[in-house]
């Protein structure tokens, strides 16, 4: 490898830590809210997900690039992060088949990404503080000037980003003589969960954040979606609205994460910022329907709260995370509605879960 100069970078949190690195490309400054991912593989598929808008991703895999990348393995057209932080950063990759290195990745899309920090350290300072905002930056020299900006940064708490990532206008993915007609509202969809819906024989038509329940309607769909994405559900009033209307008639609807979240608003039950919530393609939850363990692919800072969820008199908890028990998924007893806080349709992530797909065509199905 040709040797390369690297400028000096660093990460500068919202509580004044700073840890020192190397930037891998573009030089400059990113702000986000600073989160951690544990996953030891999909990294293309987590920096291109819709979800993570707004977000500085600290990758806990001591090695990032290392397979390069291939261009269909994308969760949505852009490189989503606000900014990558890593341990070690591969130049080099090799996998048969990859299409570009990480770095060229990077560079196309005109993302910072900065390398050589102690991430266990930062991960540990993360867990043990929270999340909140950081920049990362190659203005090494100008530590005063970039507290005050970062200053200025909005919380993730509140924040609404889905109109950031939407969709402007409606498309149509999969097969249009195929059996099943969907309306997916897109508040950050991944496209892995558009592939498991046609994979399943469905014909989907994608709106934007901001449509309304006759937009979806005139589709004639047989069934509802809500999809992920990043930000504060609570804001999302018009995604509410759809949903209450899709609920008041008793239509089959399946919500992932975010979407999940809006179901859950619809129902009057709150959600809340969790510590440093779920980012990782191993964490344990239970079906407390089946009684079956799933190992899911988890992207989540906000939850529903569990009290009120228990309290409501038609909500049921469906899912339960082993490891802190947040709900991770619900339904309802009179209506033909469920969600998940996981990702089914993993990508990154293993595929205990997709089941949920085959369990939304069933109440289709049945309606
Ligand atoms: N993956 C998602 O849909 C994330 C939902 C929401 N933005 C959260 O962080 O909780």
């Amino acid at each position: 490898m040709k040797y390369k100069q690297r400028k000096k970078a660093l990460i500068l949190l919202a509580d004044g830590t700073i840890f020192h690195g190397k930037s891998i490309g573009k030089e400059g400054t990113a702000f986000g809210e600073v989160c951690f991912n544990t996953g030891t593989t999909g990294y293309q598929e987590i920096f291109t997900d819709p979800s993570y808008f707004g977000q500085i991703m600290v990758t806990t895999n001591a090695h990032i690039g290392n397979y390069g990348t291939k261009d269909i393995e994308v969760e949505s057209d852009d490189i989503m992060i606000a900014g990558l932080v890593c341990r070690n950063f591969s130049f080099e990759y090799s996998r048969p088949g990859a299409d570009r290195s990480l770095e060229a990745f990077f560079d196309a899309h005109d993302k910072m990404a900065i390398s050589d920090v102690d991430t266990r350290a930062l991960v540990r300072h993360i867990r043990d503080n929270g999340a909140m905002n950081a920049v990362i930056s190659t203005d090494v020299d100008n530590i005063e000037g970039l507290k005050k900006q970062l200053a200025d940064i909005p919380d993730m708490n509140g924040l609404e980003l889905a109109s950031k990532v939407s969709t402007k206008e409606p498309y149509f993915y999969g097969d249009e003589n195929a059996k099943y007609k969907i309306s997916a509202l897109d508040i950050g969809i991944k496209k892995n969960i558009l592939r498991n819906l046609a994979k399943r024989d469905a014909y989907v038509k994608v709106f934007p954040y901001n449509a309304k329940f006759e937009d979806l309607e005139a589709f004639k769909p047989d069934g509802y979606f809500l999809s992920n994405g990043p930000g504060d559900p609570e804001p999302l009033v018009e995604a509410q609205a759809v949903a209450k209307e899709v609920i008041d008639r008793n239509l089959p609807l399946f919500g992932i994460c975010l979407g999940h979240q809006v179901i859950a608003l619809a129902n009057g039950i709150s959600t809340y910022k969790m510590h440093h919530g779920h980012r990782g393609i191993n964490h344990p939850v239970k079906n407390l329907e089946t009684g079956k363990g799933e190992i899911t692919s988890q992207n989540h800072g906000f939850a529903i709260n569990r009290e009120e969820t228990e309290g409501h008199d038609d909500v049921d908890i469906t899912h339960v995370h082993l490891n802190d028990h947040t709900v991770a998924g619900i339904k309802m007893k009179s209506k033909n509605v469920f969600s998940v806080q996981y990702h089914p349709e993993a990508s990154p992530g293993p595929n205990d879960s997709t089941y949920l797909f085959d369990q939304f065509i069933e109440n289709i199905q049945n309606n």
